[in-house]
């Protein structure tokens, strides 16, 4: 496992463009795979999540061409009755939203799949999925909750009404997927909302959903059409610099073409709250708005986050996490259980690192109590650790930059799942000091 030296800076200064969103990467593929005709893809985001689900539907017959250095894809959709049966498992490795919309995508074939995935991924939930299936008619015949899984070939599915237990886009998208393809239309309620990629990509390859406050209608619509798809770049990868940027002294980092869909945008919210002023510029809308940021060093203060901020900042608490050890007074998260279910325990894995390096945050059951205005200082050289997960990795390289002294970040290669070439990019903005 690679580990990665980083030092404190001061002036981080520069323009940055992040590869395209994950989430949008991951739908674009799918419905790809599913409509009649050429859907072609532009930005899409090779990353190890993104290529899980690529390597899955290539697995089941859909032609995929690829032309990774202009991050380009075109996907001959084959229709959702034109997918082959494959007796190999669907290997998902560390991506929870491959795991849990291919179930949903894949639930109506007339052969059996198996999905499998890696060690972290394989204790990541998946009851939550395969209810609302099970409600819906699928077939499990190998379910504890958690991978594996085979699911039976289909015997057809009925629409569903149902309330969503958990604030997960995850499952709404799985039950979304699996609706279009029922006998009836579907109605669901969101507890509450989360990023809408599905419904509006939904929208754009011809099928019909509305959305009336929390509640969701779907109308049965197999038949899409084949699209053509700019994925913007992912708002979840320019937090890490615009924290950065916020953070290191005598900063000013500028992120262009960055995805602004209101329901993933929590973060900037939440530096709103914190007193930050982050410059939009550059406003675009092709299906999903984008614009460019940029953002200085600026002193921040406490704040509260709730259930409702959770849902559409959810991967971006660990940075909100950070930002509150350097803000004054003392901040306090709730309604962010979900963190316990994604690629670590996000609650004791950002708790546990960032006490290494001299913060003082309490996990909670539910959030953590993080003390503002801790300077982060270690005695020579403090390891600290991803644990595999991505978004752990590419928080500490950032808190890294503000810490006195050398931090030797452990299992960096982890930020291969959604950014592969973080650690470049932030080495090219500091000049050259990671070793
Ligand atoms: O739908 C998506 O693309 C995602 C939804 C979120 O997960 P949950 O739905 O489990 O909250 C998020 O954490 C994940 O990174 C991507
Ligand atoms: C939770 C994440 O992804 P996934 O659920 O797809 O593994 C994430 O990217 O932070």
């Amino acid at each position: 496992m690679g580990h990665t030296l980083l030092t404190n800076q001061r002036n981080l200064t520069g323009t940055i463009q992040v590869p395209g969103d994950k989430s949008i990467s991951h739908r674009s593929l799918m419905f790809g795979a599913i409509s009649e005709g050429k859907t072609v893809v532009d930005n899409l985001l090779f990353s190890e999540d993104c290529l899980h689900t690529l390597a899955a539907l290539r697995q089941l017959g859909v032609p995929i061409q690829v032309d990774e250095a202009h991050q380009h894809v075109e996907v001959t959709g084959v229709g959702l009755d034109g997918l082959q049966a494959t007796n190999q498992p669907l290997n998902m490795g560390n991506s929870g939203t491959s795991t849990r919309l291919l179930m949903g995508l894949l639930v109506n074939q007339p052969f059996p799949l198996t999905f499998v995935g890696d060690g972290s991924l394989s204790q990541r939930p998946l009851k939550r999925v395969t209810d609302p299936l099970q409600l819906m008619g699928a077939k499990f015949e190998e379910n504890e909750g958690h991978l594996p899984i085979t699911m039976a070939p289909s015997k057809g599915l009925s629409a569903i009404t149902y309330k969503l237990p958990v604030a997960s886009a995850q499952v709404k998208s799985a039950i979304l997927l699996a609706a279009i393809q029922a006998d009836q239309p579907s109605v669901l309620v969101e507890k509450t909302v989360t990023r809408d990629h599905t419904e509006r990509m939904l929208q754009r390859f011809g099928g019909e959903i509305k959305r009336e406050g929390l509640t969701l209608t779907v109308t049965p619509k197999p038949h899409l059409t084949g699209q053509h798809i700019t994925v913007p770049g992912d708002f979840s990868s320019a937090a890490f610099f615009l924290v950065a940027g916020l953070l290191v002294p005598d900063s000013t980092l500028v992120l262009k073409n960055v995805g602004l869909n209101q329901t993933r945008t929590g973060l900037l919210k939440l530096l709103k709250c914190m007193g930050a002023v982050i410059e939009i510029s550059e406003r675009a809308d092709d299906s999903e708005p984008t614009a460019t940021l940029t953002v200085h060093q600026q002193a921040l203060h406490r704040i509260t986050v709730d259930a409702n901020d959770v849902a559409l900042a959810i991967d971006e608490i660990p940075l909100v996490a950070l930002l509150a050890t350097q803000a004054t007074g003392q901040t306090v998260i709730t309604g962010a259980e979900e963190l316990r279910f994604k690629e670590t325990d996000r609650i004791k894995t950002v708790s546990e690192e960032l006490n290494k390096l001299g913060a003082h945050i309490a996990p909670t059951k539910d959030g953590m109590v993080i003390e503002g205005q801790t300077p982060l200082k270690v005695i020579g050289k403090q390891n600290v650790d991803s644990h595999g997960d991505h978004r752990i990795a590419m928080m500490l390289a950032v808190a890294a930059l503000i810490t006195e002294g050398q931090v030797d970040l452990q299992d960096a290669e982890a930020v291969a799942v959604s950014y592969p070439t973080f650690l470049t990019e932030l080495e090219r903005l500091c000049g050259g000091v990671i070793a």
